[in-house]
């Protein structure tokens, strides 16, 4: 992690800034513009080309049982450094191991301690679909996400104008991968349904205040159709929760903080896939 860490460790919910999103993104516009000056966009387009072809995502989270998608996450703007991750590629065997169906790297460096190198080991050690986790706001980055080996790239609505989100799904899936479009309310499942996501995540952290409210998923999920893919992203602390966010419909569950700071990843996230896979936990209706 980066020593300008922008939130001390321990950083509670609820006290940051109300812009932290727009803040995270002025930071990632200005790295990208960086990352852009050293290997430019045709570099990184035939890069991207010569990479081994994706992994079919919606596919694999659409199998049977709730998937879980376990995350190399060390920090967080809510709680500050979450855990040291000094080899992600041990970390996601692990996860690989323990079951995962797919594997989130949180590819920020300012404020989630990640980088692209993060994703280029964890492609190298495991043969499951990799989601590259970030604030893509332009197609360089997702040009990028194919060039280090990632199958699933991350769209945040709340980030997006419309025409924008639209440009960068197709861009994502014309190379071959799955946009995991990431909601927060009604309005954002609207535009996600209607710029054409197959994949949508509900994520239970509110941007603006990084509360974490398991209802949403509750509120949004029932109104998406059954041939979309639903996540539940954040607040998975257990079995407990995956059950809740299954009893609501969840394909899969996103899981970070839950799994990272537990002494065992591998054992934990083996315990949410036996969760996922109990006879007694509800199955989304198809
Ligand atoms: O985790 C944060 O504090 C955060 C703040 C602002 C934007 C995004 C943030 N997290 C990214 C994620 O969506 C989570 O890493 C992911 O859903 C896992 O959440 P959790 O299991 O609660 O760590």
């Amino acid at each position: 992690m980066t020593a300008e860490h922008p939130h001390a460790e321990g950083d509670k919910a609820g006290t940051a800034s109300l812009g932290v999103l727009d803040e995270i993104l002025t930071g990632v516009r200005a790295d990208v513009a960086r990352r852009q000056e050293q290997v430019p966009l045709e570099r990184i387009r035939e890069l991207a080309a010569a990479a081994p072809p994706p992994l079919d995502a919606y596919a694999a989270l659409r199998r049977p049982g709730v998937a879980v998608i376990a995350e190399v996450k060390r920090a967080s703007p809510s709680k500050g450094k979450l855990a040291e991750i000094a080899d992600p590629a041990e970390l996601a065997g692990g996860y690989a191991a323990g079951g995962a169906r797919a594997i989130s790297v949180l590819t920020e460096g300012r404020w989630f301690g990640g980088s692209l190198d993060d994703l280029a080991a964890v492609r190298a050690a495991v043969k499951i679909p990799v989601l590259r986790k970030d604030f893509v706001v332009s197609s360089y980055q997702v040009h990028e996400a194919r060039a280090y080996g990632a199958d699933l790239v991350l769209l945040i609505v709340a980030a997006l104008e419309q025409n924008a989100l639209v440009g960068l799904l197709e861009r994502i899936e014309s190379l071959g991968m799955t946009a995991l479009v990431e909601v927060h309310d009604e309005e954002e499942a609207d535009r996600a349904l209607e710029a054409g996501a197959q994949v949508i995540g509900v994520n239970a952290r509110d941007l603006r205040t990084l509360e974490v409210d398991r209802s949403a998923f509750e509120r949004i999920a029932p109104g998406l159709p059954s041939s979309i893919v639903k996540i539940a992203e954040s607040g998975v602390r257990g079995p407990h929760d995956l059950i809740r966010y299954a009893s609501a419909g969840a394909d899969a569950v996103l899981v970070g903080e839950g799994l990272v700071t537990q002494k065992s990843p591998r054992e934990a996230v083996a315990e949410l896939v036996n969760a996922g896979n109990h006879p007694a936990t509800p199955r989304p209706v198809r």
